[in-house]
This record gives structure tokens, sequence and C-alpha cells, in this order.
């Protein structure tokens, strides 16, 4: 494949991935497991108001209101796009029922590494570039070890780690921060690969150097609105140039 975008390592020295639909193809996991869990809950409720059932759209649905954000901000930020008051029991309820059904999917069938990914990150490292896997899911950890990646990355900040130090989540730069943090570089020094509305959104909010959407559906029109500066359809189109001899001045 042709490479249709540049990201100069000269003034690069670190790059964050986020985890689902970057490294791994379990963005698509994620959203058929939330139709599965949300389908119930409207069909139910449809049954004892008699409103008309409208199905979660795992297009647009999920890319506007969930994708990217914690488990809780997900339930929440979709029902509230229905105009559903979400009480705690509810939210509570819908994200284990959702954890249970992603849990017992990615037992049954693994998980995938994006190919292209693994190539870019391990050129990435031997070029003297940091890495970083970055997720909202406090599922990262077991996500990465199944697709047998987890060693190419030289940190992770996940949705556990947002929990332990009271990150926000995506669309605060919160999660991103932390990595820099603990790669010792500058936000400014830093690329954010990312193929969510909420997770571009948050990289832009954070002043990162170059912001990446990867567009595996159709939505990157949506990616370069909510700020990403170079939009591919997968990391096999990215192209890398120079490398860094020096290592920056640690981040103070
Ligand atoms: O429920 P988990 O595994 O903690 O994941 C939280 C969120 O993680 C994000 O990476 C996904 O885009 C969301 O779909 C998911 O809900």
């Amino acid at each position: 494949m042709a490479p249709s975008a540049v990201v100069d390592l000269e003034r690069t020295a670190a790059m964050i991935f986020d985890t689902d639909g970057v490294i791994t193809d379990t963005a698509r996991v994620h959203a058929a497991a939330w139709k599965r869990v949300f389908d119930t809950f409207l069909r139910e409720r449809a049954e004892r108001s008699g409103e008309r059932f409208r199905p979660f759209d795992t297009g647009e649905d999920y890319l506007r209101h969930v994708d990217g954000k914690s488990r809780a901000d997900g339930v929440r930020g979709f029902l509230d796009s229905r105009g559903i008051a979400a009480d705690p029991g509810t939210v509570a309820d819908l994200a284990s029922r959702k954890d249970a059904s992603f849990l017992a999917e990615i037992h049954e069938y693994g998980v995938v590494p994006f190919p292209a990914t693994a190539e870019l990150v391990g050129e990435l490292r031997r070029r003297g570039v940091r890495t970083a896997a970055v997720s909202a899911s406090r599922n990262c950890a077991e996500v990465l070890r199944a697709a047998g990646v987890t060693d190419l990355f030289d940190i992770r900040v996940d949705g556990v780690d947002a929990v332990r130090l009271g990150l926000a989540g995506k669309p605060d730069p919160a999660l991103f921060l932390q990595a820099a943090r603990q790669l010792a570089v500058k936000p400014g020094e830093a690329a954010v690969v990312e193929d969510s509305l909420a997770g571009v959104q948050a990289a832009r909010a954070g002043r990162f150097g170059v912001v990446i959407g990867v567009d595996r559906r159709g939505n990157g029109g949506s990616l370069r609105a909510a700020g990403a500066d170079l939009v591919v359809a997968d990391l096999a189109q990215l192209h890398l140039h120079g490398r860094r001899r020096e290592p920056l001045a640690p981040h103070l």
C-alpha cells in the first residue's frame, strides 16, 4: 500500500497508541457486546411502555456516544442520547452485563492484533521512539496479552489506572497526559494514534504534537472534524521520516 501520511521522527520522541481498534481488532467486539446489552434493555423498555423499539446502531450510536469512553460513561452517553434517565443501578447493571458479554467473546474467539500496527511499533522502537498503549478499557492488559503484543510497548495506561489515579475519561486528555508523563516526554513531542472521536478530541485537547486518526469504519470526516491532523485507513499507510539520535531532555 502506498504511504499516504508522513510522521517526522525528528520531532516525535514517543508515539501513543489507543488499543481497541488501533492495536487490536476489538472495537467491533466491544460494539457487538454493547448492541446485545442495549437491545435487550431497549426491547424490554419498549414492551413495557408501548413505544417503538429502536435498536442500538453499531455504526452511528456506537461511534458518537460510546466509542473510546469508559464503560459507565458509555452507558450514560448512549442512554442520554435517547433521552433515558440513567439511575446508578441501571448504569451498573448494563455495564456489568456488557463486560460479561465482551469477556465471553474474547475468551471464546481470542484477540487479533492489526499486523500493520505491530510492524509500525517494532520499527519505531528500532528507531529509538518510545511507545505506549492507552485505553479506556479495564480489560486492556488482557486484550494485549491475548493478542501477544504486550512487550511491544514501553508503558500502558488503561481503565484500571484511570480508576486508581482518578483520571477523567476521554474526551478529557488525562489518560494521554499520564502516558506522556510515564514516557518522560512533553505532549508536544508525542504523536497519538486514535480511532475514536472521543480519543481524537482528547489528544487535541492535550496539545499533542500530531494526532493521527485511523478510519476503519468510514468516519474519516468526523475524525478530521474532531481534530485529527492526519487520517489513514490503516497504519500501513503511515510513513516514518528520520530518526532520533539524541534522547530529548526528560519532561519536568
Ligand atoms: O468495558 P471496558 O473493557 O472497561 O472498556 C471500556 C471502553 O473501552 C473503549 O476502548 C471502547 O472503545 C469502549 O467500547 C469500551 O466500552
